[in-house]
């Protein structure tokens, strides 16, 4: 099922990733960040929860030693006992103190082992969405954005909240049971205090992490203005038209939106937080002042209201320890879920279960009677196109402004799939293929291409990373698309950066510098990386040289149409003299091809292409522009 972002609206899409609602807690978080700290880091992982539960019962043994040395000084006991009971106290001391130290060495070492593993898998399974689809759907990106936190963070948090819980449940029960032998009224009056407090501490973290899932459209936005008011591209139109201090606004409005949801949540937990201490407060003085009266009239020792003391003290901060790592766990826990169901996420577009291979193509690409829109509440964009590309031939696509010429190539690409009709390859319906077999019979520049910030070499190279070892066809493909004598003059030739991005002190022209391209040249780089994919069966050309000067889009497009013979192609283009020599031309109107035909037998009707052709040639000629049709004119 394809996800977008008015689907979702809609409903579709919420089975996959829930309609923003806050999932409900299970225990399955948890299994997974055991199974990822087993996974990345076994020993430690194990040497962790040892650690951590012996530090749990340190504290009573603290306790009893205390009440044993006092018992025995009030007793009288030799020398030896109470120099023998020093040292096991002063160990048990050493003990409690290094422990921590080393279990936040291990907590950092296993933060990292199971940040990089799961970094690892979400990204996998990232790369296993077959379309487009999630990454345009608002509710999925939130979701992304805390899993990529959450992945990183998570596992480590719910490993130390949740042994951090059992290490404050030892600790309670070691002196809940000591209370118990001195004083059984006492010990149940501590329980009953302590019940309502971990409910509480429990409702404030569901309530935070609440407030933290409906603020993350905000933070999104956040980030977007906080990175279009500090990226080089957005620079040039903020400061010709003003418009910095406008949008330096709007991201301040959502940053303060943030705060105060975030500040509502804290000023309840001050609320509730500081009711709780001073209940506590009041329960630790009634038992002070009971255990007093109770030593002076002989009912306990010494070394009774010692431990006592220890004890009921202990019980306190132990129950505040685990409230708090409850509430880490399950803030964890709750944000792991993100990440697990981005890792886990079915594929957005069905695979075939048993997938064909993919045929060499021998006889056409074709789209019979194909509808696609959006999604259910967007308009159609194609209505019912038919269009045949036969093998080894090339086919010219032409249509206003938004016709749905981009669209048709994604729906060839399978980055969505069609809403009804099919796509043929050989006769066969693609959806039939595996999505990653199909692509690597292709190769494609799209209009909005990509400019990496790597060298000149991988630029073209990530078009078909085999090249690697035969480094001429990346000089040939650089050849093809007119970008070769621009980068060998470049101080390092194809080993030079073509960013500045990760430069320091960029502006000097040192020779290790990198050096920034212009419009052309990125699209040019973009072509050589389409075209160092040879050898593919379909080659897929949307606005090729849109960024390219007048002598050099001629240029191109003989080059391209010497490369284009014998194969099939798809080219899209608004400048049509470019689109003449292809052996058909298809016009794309209201959602369906209205006319096709080789150039000479549509300029010879007077359809829409030869319309728009004689508009753009007399633009170029002293002849008056025909009339427009309104539409052709919008
Ligand atoms: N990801 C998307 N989600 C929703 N609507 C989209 C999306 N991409 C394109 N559209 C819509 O689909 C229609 C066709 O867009 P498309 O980019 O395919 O047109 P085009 O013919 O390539 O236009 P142009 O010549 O301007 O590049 C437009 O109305 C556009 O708003």
């Amino acid at each position: 099922m394809m996800i977008t972002k008015d689907s979702e609206e809609a409903g579709e899409g919420a089975s996959r990733f829930g309609r923003g609602g806050w999932p409900s807690l299970d225990l399955n978080p948890l299994r997974g960040a055991l199974s990822l700290g087993f996974e990345s880091a076994g020993y430690k992982l194990i040497t962790y929860i040892v650690l951590d539960l012996a530090s749990g019962a340190i504290p009573v043994a603290v306790g009893w030693l205390s009440k044993i040395i006092f018992d025995d000084l009030s007793r009288g006991a030799s020398v030896q006992t109470l120099v023998t009971l020093a040292v096991g106290l002063a160990l048990a001391g050493v003990v409690q103190a290094v422990i921590p130290h080393i279990l936040e060495y291990l907590r950092a070492e296993l933060e990292r082992a199971t940040g990089t593993l799961a970094q690892g898998r979400l990204f996998s399974s990232l790369a296993l969405f077959v379309g487009l689809g999630p990454f345009e759907n608002p509710s999925f990106l939130d979701k992304l954005r805390l899993a990529k936190q959450s992945g990183r963070s998570a596992p480590g948090a719910i490993l130390q909240g949740s042994l951090g819980a059992v290490r404050s449940g030892i600790t309670i029960t070691g002196f809940l049971g000591s209370l118990f032998v001195l004083a059984p009224l006492m010990s149940a009056f501590i329980v009953a205090f302590a019940l309502p407090v971990l409910i509480a501490e429990i409702a404030l973290s569901r309530r935070r992490a609440n407030m933290l899932w409906r603020i993350t459209p905000r933070e999104r936005r956040e980030i977007f203005f906080d990175q279009m008011l500090s990226n080089v591209d957005a620079a040039k139109e903020i400061r010709l038209f003003g418009t910095g201090s406008f949008l330096l606004g709007r991201m301040q409005h959502e940053r303060r939106a943030a705060d105060d949801a975030k500040r509502s949540v804290d000023r309840h937990e001050l609320f509730v937080q500081s009711l709780l201490a001073f209940l506590g407060a009041l329960v630790a003085g009634v038992g002070l002042i009971w255990a007093i009266h109770a030593a002076m009239s002989g009912v306990l020792t010494m070394g009774d209201v010692a431990i006592f003391v220890a004890a009921v003290a202990g019980v306190q901060t132990s129950v505040a320890q685990l409230a708090a790592s409850i509430a880490k766990a399950h803030q964890a826990l709750v944000m792991f879920r993100h990440y697990q169901e981005v890792s886990s996420a079915e594929p957005d577009l069905e695979r075939a279960p048993d997938p064909l291979p993919v045929p060499c193509l021998t006889d056409a690409l074709e789209l019979r009677d194909v509808w696609f829109r959006y999604s259910d509440d967007q308009p159609w964009v194609l209505k019912g196109v038919d269009l045949v590309i036969p093998q080894g031939r090339s086919l010219a696509l032409v249509g206003l402004n938004g016709a749905g010429k981009s669209t048709l190539i994604k729906l060839l690409c399978r980055f969505y799939d069609p809403t009804r009709g099919v796509i043929l390859w050989d006769g066969v319906d693609i959806r039939n293929f595996a999505p990653e077999e199909l692509r690597q019979k292709m190769s494609a520049v799209f209009q909005d291409f990509m400019h990496y910030d790597l060298t000149a070499r991988e630029n073209i190279l990530l078009g078909d990373l085999s090249a690697m070892e035969d480094p001429t066809r990346v000089v040939e493909a650089a050849r093809k698309a007119g970008v070769h004598r621009t980068i060998a003059a470049f101080p390092l030739g194809y080993d030079t950066l073509v960013t500045r991005t990760f430069f320091a002190g960029s502006d000097n022209d040192d020779a290790i510098s990198g050096v920034l391209l212009s419009g052309g040249q990125m699209q040019r780089l973009a072509l050589a990386r389409a075209l160092v994919r040879d050898r593919r069966d379909f080659l897929i050309l949307d606005e090729p040289a849109a960024g390219l000067d007048a002598e050099a889009e001629y240029e191109l497009h003989s080059q391209l149409r010497d490369f284009r013979q014998g194969r099939t192609s798809l080219l899209i283009s608004h400048r049509l003299g470019s689109v003449r020599e292809a052996d058909q031309i298809a016009v794309l109107s209201d959602g369906c091809i209205v006319e096709q035909g080789a150039h000479l037998a549509l300029m010879a009707g007077s359809g829409v292409y030869s319309r728009l052709f004689s508009v753009q040639a007399a633009g170029y000629t002293e002849e008056s522009v025909p009339e427009l049709t309104e539409k052709a004119s919008q």
